[in-house]
This record gives structure tokens, C-alpha cells and sequence, in this order.
């Protein structure tokens, strides 16, 4: 795991992005197309801001979640709709955004068409961005949920999740296709995750923590991109 610190969330936007596009525009170069996937909550909104400005050639690039919550577009815990609002803007209106939201009232029972949608989207994932919430959990692999073992062992590509610590259902990619990425991002900000994430790297519990799982691994490479505020 690569551990980059930035001066200020400015810094880090600005660099982040510019790491990305340039990910995404060798994607193309090589193939022709090129698949990002990105995180939601709060953490992420002005890296959208500035990855939408990114000068590629976003036709080319397919753009999903890695997890959302089962709620409508209108509300305002929707990942698709901060998706929508801050990176499927300027430049980046040209890409193309698989909605892992489907019309089923429940995201237990809605895998399946969940799964038809992704169909669309580019596998395998060039660029993989997750966030990490305060116990640990990424993409929505909570380790409080009846589901977090099925989350780290299932072969399915996406499961659906009941937190028991966080409101709403949501829909999540699963540990398994998490790590069938070319690169993994987790993106921090502020001095409350960076004591997280040194309890994560600090022990073992992949149930407990979800996000060892991604942080100690050797599948896929990871970097931590992070700044104090
Ligand atoms: O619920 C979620 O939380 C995590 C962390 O969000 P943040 O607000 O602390 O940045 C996020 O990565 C995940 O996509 C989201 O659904």
C-alpha cells in the first residue's frame, strides 16, 4: 500500500484528478475505453468538481458506483444524484453513468437487475475510488450488517446490505469485484479517518474492518490519497 499525504484538500483535488484523468486517458490509448468507478457521501464532491474538468476524452469512459444507497434520486443520502451533480458535468458529460439504482422498491431481491445494468458498464475497472467511513466500513460493506461475510466472499459481482449503524438498504459491489481493479484510490480528508485508517492498518479483522481488505491485500494496487483539511 502507498500512503500520499497532500497540504491541503485543494492540493489534493487538483492532483488526484490530474493522476486519475492521466489513468484513464492511457486506458484509452491501450483500449480504447476506459472504466472508473467512484465512491459517494460526503467526502468525494469537490473531486468531482475538479475530475469533471479533466481534459479526456470522456465518451470513451463508463462511470458507476461502488456502492449506493436504495433511495431515489430526489433524496439527498442519493450517491447517484451526487454522481450526476458534481462529476457528470463540463468535460465529463460526455461519459457515460451506469446508475446501480434500479427501480425495485428493495435492493434485496433487485441483484439481478442490478447486474443486467452493469452490463453497460466496462469491466474490468481501470480506476477504482473508495472512500471509508469511521468503522471501517468501504463501499458499503459495513462490518455491523448480516451480509458482511457475504460481501467478503461472494463471487457475485454486487449484494445487497442492511447497515445496522447507517440508515437505508444499499446496494454494493462485493469484496470479489472490488478487487478486480487495475487501480484502487481510497480517498481520506481530515484527521478523524487518518486515525481510522491507522487503526485499520494496525490489526487483522477483515469482519471488523472492512477496509483491511482492500488496504492488505496484494491483488491489486493501492495507494491512500490523503489530506488533513
Ligand atoms: O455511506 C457511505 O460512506 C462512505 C464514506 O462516506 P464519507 O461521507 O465519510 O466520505 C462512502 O465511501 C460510501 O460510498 C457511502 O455510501
Amino acid at each position: 500500500m502507498q500512503f500520499s499525504e497532500f497540504q491541503s484538500t485543494e492540493q489534493l483535488n487538483t492532483e488526484f484528478a490530474d493522476r486519475v484523468a492521466s489513468l484513464l486517458a492511457t486506458a484509452i490509448d491501450n483500449k480504447g475505453k476506459a472504466s472508473l468507478v467512484v465512491s459517494g457521501g460526503r467526502t468525494p464532491l469537490p473531486f468531482f468538481k475538479q475530475l469533471s474538468q479533466a481534459d479526456i476524452d470522456w465518451s470513451k469512459v463508463t462511470i458507476t458506483l461502488a456502492d449506493e444507497r436504495w433511495v431515489d434520486k430526489s433524496h439527498e443520502a442519493s450517491n447517484t444524484a451526487l454522481v450526476l451533480n458534481n462529476l457528470i458535468q463540463n468535460k465529463a458529460a460526455d461519459a457515460t453513468f451506469v446508475e446501480l439504482k434500479t427501480s425495485e422498491e428493495s435492493a434485496f431481491g433487485a441483484e439481478a437487475s442490478v447486474k443486467q445494468s452493469l452490463q453497460q458498464f466496462s469491466f474490468p475497472i481501470d480506476v477504482l475510488i473508495l472512500g471509508m467511513g469511521e468503522d471501517g466500513h468501504t463501499a458499503s460493506l459495513f462490518p455491523c450488517s448480516e451480509q458482511i461475510q457475504q460481501g467478503l466472499t461472494s463471487d457475485d459481482v454486487v449484494l445487497a446490505v442492511q447497515p445496522t449503524t447507517a440508515p437505508h438498504e444499499r446496494m454494493s459491489f462485493t469484496l470479489k469485484t472490488l478487487l478486480e481493479s487495475q487501480q484502487i484510490f481510497v480517498h481520506l480528508v481530515g484527521d478523524s479517518k487518518k486515525v481510522v485508517l491507522d487503526k485499520a492498518l494496525a490489526g487483522d479483522k477483515v469482519e471488523e474492518m472492512p477496509i483491511r481488505a482492500i488496504l492488505k491485500q496484494d491483488k491489486a494496487p493501492v495507494e491512500v490519497v490523503w489530506a488533513a483539511k
